[in-house]
């Protein structure tokens, strides 16, 4: 693999500085909006214009938390905006309460009511999920309508007070401008933390954050927490703002129109939610001189909004960023990482996985029926069989994707059998799949670093950015692929996809690896190296657990086989004896 001089550049490893020194130009740049925005002279439309576009855009900047960065639907979002208006608007004017407390108040309804739709709900995916939301949503805007005495119902709260300090309505919109740059900063920078790469790891796909270590639940319950509380922030600031609030405001239809805002501009990213507030609250101003001809005003405005989604599915800014993109992952690496070390950890005994009796059954199928492997410390171990012997559903029950049906599976001495897919990974469970299962949004680094941050991974000191990229890179250098770092998964060839699987759970420092059939779809280059690359991790001491049709490498790297035929164990021993055995020879070419 050539490197060319002129088109690399090397990862940042050394300790970088903090980021609120790195990013003082955004802050800069801040100020001035905000100085800007306290002290130009605008009329009273223009800041009306101006204060909606800025609070509707904090709580589209939740949407681009929870569905751009997690990929989860929440059609609910202006119930969270009514949420922290409500709180400001009932609190300021009935209770006579400060509008900083109301604030808070109505940020933590928003938030506690977010959590417990999304830990109640957030089993659910896709269109089930979508349903609850718009319900939730109805439920909300019932209220908001018919429980008078708080609410006032359709009547809706007027007269709502606004802090001493942001009494005229130019510093009050100087004041969510600030609260707007604060908020995109923090969406900004979320997918480069560790809980951002968990959400776009879950968006991207579930199985493989699940047993990369990843509590999928969680994370998908604090994307919708976080999203419900900018809505309920961007509505509180909103219901000072305006002074009045009604139930309208707070709509199915507006839940929508926030949806579409993101949408338009571009759900990945703040950039993209704020242009699309801007446009969307723009658009009907501009197109305000067609309203005399009924109806074209409407049709012109849904036209040019199903016409910007058709042709630019990412939104204004995912189609402006696309070639940037490109072009960034384009570059190659110099790569100074140090060698790949793999350290297992060390509790049991001479046995790393011990499974007995282990059945999984799907209705009156056995798939996987009282089966016993026991897995030696520091072997290749290989589990074969005829297609649809049961050997992807036994990896899939052991790494707790499925649950068994009856048995005991204990790895490195802890008993695993109930425990999620994340739990087993922190146990110490690497795998990769049968097909590909990689983050196909990020880079192949970025990729490997989730398996870098397993918890329980001992390799990465206290798991600061430097030591997951260090760890990482050597990841990748060892599967033989540093120097492309910063591609994105869609330029690699389908062999290179299973080196960075390969490398991600490396990087991990797994127990125990399990590897699902790493040479399917390989040509007989790409199968030689991978035959290297299995001797040299089996040299380091890792314990693997390999499932594979091709009995050369089966039969060159694995010590010890155990055979599976309709979900049973046929045979299990070391390699030659049992691929001599007469049942396996009869599984694979038959009897007659
Ligand atoms: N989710 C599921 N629901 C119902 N049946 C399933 C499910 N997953 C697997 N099976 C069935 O269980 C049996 C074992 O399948 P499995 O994929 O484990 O076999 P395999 O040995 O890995 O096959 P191959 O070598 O072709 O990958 C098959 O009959 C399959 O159809």
């Amino acid at each position: 693999m050539s490197t060319s001089s002129e088109n690399i550049e090397a990862v940042v490893i050394t300790r970088p500085k903090p980021l609120l020194l790195r990013h003082a130009p955004y802050f800069i740049g801040a100020a001035i909006v905000v100085f800007l925005a306290a002290s130009a002279q605008f009329d009273g439309y223009i800041l009306n214009i101006l204060m909606q576009a800025t609070t509707f855009a904090i709580a589209v900047f939740g949407l681009s938390v929870v569905l751009g960065l997690c990929g989860q639907i929440n059609l609910a979002q202006a119930a969270f905006f009514g949420f922290g208006a409500y709180a400001v608007g009932i609190g300021t004017t009935d209770y006579q309460l400060s509008y900083w407390l109301c604030l808070v108040a109505g940020c933590v309804m928003a938030l506690v009511a977010g959590a417990i739709l999304g830990l109640s709900t957030l089993r659910l995916g896709g269109h089930y999920l979508a349903m609850v939301t718009i319900s939730f949503q109805q439920i909300v805007t019932l209220v908001m309508i018919n429980a008078i005495w708080l609410t006032k119902g359709p009547d809706g709260v007027s007269k709502i007070g606004r802090p001493s300090l942001f009494l005229s309505s130019q510093s009050y919109l100087a004041f969510c401008v600030a609260m707007l740059a604060l908020v995109g900063y923090i969406v900004w920078h979320l997918p480069e933390t560790r809980l951002g790469r968990a959400m776009r790891a879950v968006r991207d796909n579930e199985l493989a954050a699940g047993v990369n270590g990843i509590d999928v639940f969680r994370t998908k319950v604090y994307a919708f927490a976080i999203s419900a509380v900018l809505g309920g922030l961007g509505g509180g600031l909103f219901a000072g703002g305006f002074a009045y609030i009604s139930p309208d405001q707070f709509s199915f239809a507006e839940s929508i129109v926030f949806l579409t805002m993101s949408l338009l501009g571009g759900v990945a990213s703040p950039i993209g939610s704020a242009i699309g507030t801007g446009l969307l609250i723009l658009i009907p101003e501009w197109l305000r001189f067609l309203k005399s001809v009924p109806g074209l005003y409407l049709a012109i405005y849904g036209l040019s909004v199903i016409l910007i989604i058709r042709f630019m599915p990412d939104g204004i800014w995912g189609f402006v960023t696309a070639a940037y993109d490109r072009m960034r992952s384009s570059k190659k690496v110099a790569v100074t990482s140090a060698p790949l070390q793999l350290r297992p950890a060390t509790t049991g005994g001479e046995m790393v996985l011990e499974v007995t009796g282990l059945s999984k059954h799907f209705g009156g199928l056995k798939a996987v029926d009282q089966v016993d492997i026991s897995v030696r410390r520091g072997g290749v171990h290989a589990l074969i069989g005829p297609n649809g012997s049961g050997k992807t559903t036994t990896l899939n029950v052991l790494s707790g994707l499925y649950n068994a049906t009856s048995g005991k599976v204990v790895l490195d001495g802890t008993d695993v059998t109930t425990m999620p897919p994340h739990l087993r990974a922190a146990a110490g469970l690497g795998r990769t799949f049968q097909n590909i299962r990689l983050f196909r949004s990020m880079t192949a680094l970025e990729n490997v670093i989730i398996g870098a941050e397993r918890p329980g991974n001992t390799l990465t000191g206290k798991g600061d950015e430097a030591a997951l990229t260090e760890r990482a890179l050597a990841a990748l250098t060892f599967v033989g692929l540093g120097p492309r770092a910063m591609e994105l998964i869609s330029s690699f060839s389908y062999g290179h996809q299973r080196l960075i699987e390969i490398a991600r759970a490396l990087a991990a420092n797994p127990t125990l690896l399990l590897l699902d059939e790493p040479a399917a779809g390989l040509n007989s280059t790409e199968k030689l190296e991978l035959h290297e690359l299995l001797k040299r991790i089996a040299a380091q001491g890792l314990t693997i657990l390999i499932i594979d049709h091709d009995m050369t490498l089966v039969s060159e790297a694995a010590q010890h086989i155990t055979v599976l035929n309709f979900g049973r164990r046929i045979a299990d021993g070391e390699s030659m004896a049992v691929l001599r055995h007469p049942d396996v020879v009869s599984a694979y070419l038959g009897t007659d």
